[in-house]
């Protein structure tokens, strides 16, 4: 039976913030509990035990903030990522269904897609795409066999850039996503970047949470200091002190992303060895010949590193306001990209 289509409301409140809320409707399950929405399926409790062999050990590919993570096959031969909430956690809610209306409107290629749900005998799970090549962390440093050349570095920033961006600034709400890193940042098996694990973590539109976004002046969330949590090295510093979180935040964690990739080092301190190490009258590798992966040493572009290095300490200059846009930053990748093909063809 098709499920009922979710009427969309459009409110316009005094501060100008626009919110669209679908209307949910009870679901067509027999006990009454599911809602149903037409992005995003419906998934059973059986069936999800099912396609993942009863939660086993087997199944589980990871562990993070939400719970654990499994690997399931559904019977129409779809492999998919079953995040299982952990009761424990922070992220187990009672808002879980206005979260899935807004995660079922994110489509990007560059955000790992979002395929259902399911909450029943008090569990809470989210059905995803499943990504193939792991995360951009496990990968840099050639973990898995799999070796990033410099041009697909900067692909795969590009590509992250663009997910970020979009959720930034063409979702609706928009959305912070609150915990950039370089283990949110799956490739596919084309080696392609998506971005995962926005959900639940920093929605702008919470209830519970102050939030602005005023035209023209990104979006800004302030989180209770028993929320703030993230992972060392790539928070921003109004957020580790202040509860702050805002695109600009998302931007500085993703300048650290960005350093490592051109380094494959670890983000503690990274920020302080780059910034000590750089020498503007080497022209060749601006200082940085020790500290880039070796393993692409002889591939990077001096006008490319150089500019790329620049960009990522712009991302994590201390002052939010300092720092470039998701927008602006993939615009500069993309033409450090075209530059980088350009010279490559040159000298081939
Ligand atoms: N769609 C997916 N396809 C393949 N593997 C995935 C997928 N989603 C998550 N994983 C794996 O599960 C791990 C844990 O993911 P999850 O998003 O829950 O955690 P996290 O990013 O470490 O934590 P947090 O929720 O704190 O951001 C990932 O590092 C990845 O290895």
């Amino acid at each position: 039976m098709r499920s009922a289509r979710p009427q969309l409301r459009l409110e316009l409140r005094k501060d100008e913030e626009i919110a669209v809320a679908p209307i949910w409707h009870s679901g067509t399950k027999s006990d009454g509990t599911a809602p149903q929405l037409s992005a995003a399926r419906y998934f059973s409790f059986e069936e999800l035990k099912r396609c993942s062999n009863n939660f086993s050990r087997d199944n589980l590919i990871g562990v993070g903030g939400f719970g654990q993570v499994y690997k399931g096959y559904c019977t129409n031969g779809v492999i998919v990522a079953i995040k299982r909430a952990s009761k424990e956690s922070i992220f187990f809610r009672k808002d879980f269904q206005s979260e899935i209306d807004v995660l079922s409107r994110v489509h990007h290629r560059n955000i790992v897609r979002f395929l259902g749900f399911c909450f029943e005998q008090g569990e809470q799970l989210l059905v995803y795409e499943y990504i193939s090549e792991g995360t951009l962390f496990d990968t840099l440093p050639g973990k898995g066999g799999v070796h990033l050349d410099w041009t697909k570095r900067l692909q795969i920033a590009l590509d992250s850039a663009r997910g970020l961006a979009y959720l930034h600034e063409l979702a609706n709400p928009p959305i912070i996503h609150g915990h950039v890193k370089s283990s949110n940042i799956l490739l596919d098996k084309n080696l392609n970047a998506k971005v995962i694990s926005f959900v639940l973590s920093k929605l702008v539109f919470e209830k519970d949470k102050r939030h602005v976004y005023p035209q023209g002046r990104g979006i800004i969330a302030q989180v209770e200091s028993e929320h703030v949590a993230g992972t060392f090295g790539y928070m921003a510093p109004e957020y580790k002190e202040a509860g702050l979180l805002s695109d600009k935040s998302d931007v500085y964690s993703y300048g650290m992303v960005m350093l490592e990739v051109i380094t494959a080092k670890r983000p503690a301190g990274l920020a302080n060895v780059v910034k000590e190490a750089i020498d503007e009258n080497d022209q060749e590798y601006y200082g940085l010949r020790d500290i880039i992966d070796p393993t692409i040493v002889n591939q990077v572009r001096n006008v490319g590193l150089r500019k790329f290095v620049q960009l990522a300490l712009k991302c994590l200059q201390d002052s939010a306001s300092d720092r470039p846009s998701m927008s602006q930053i993939m615009r500069e990748i993309d033409i450090i990209l075209q530059n980088d093909e350009t010279t490559t063809v040159i000298i081939k």
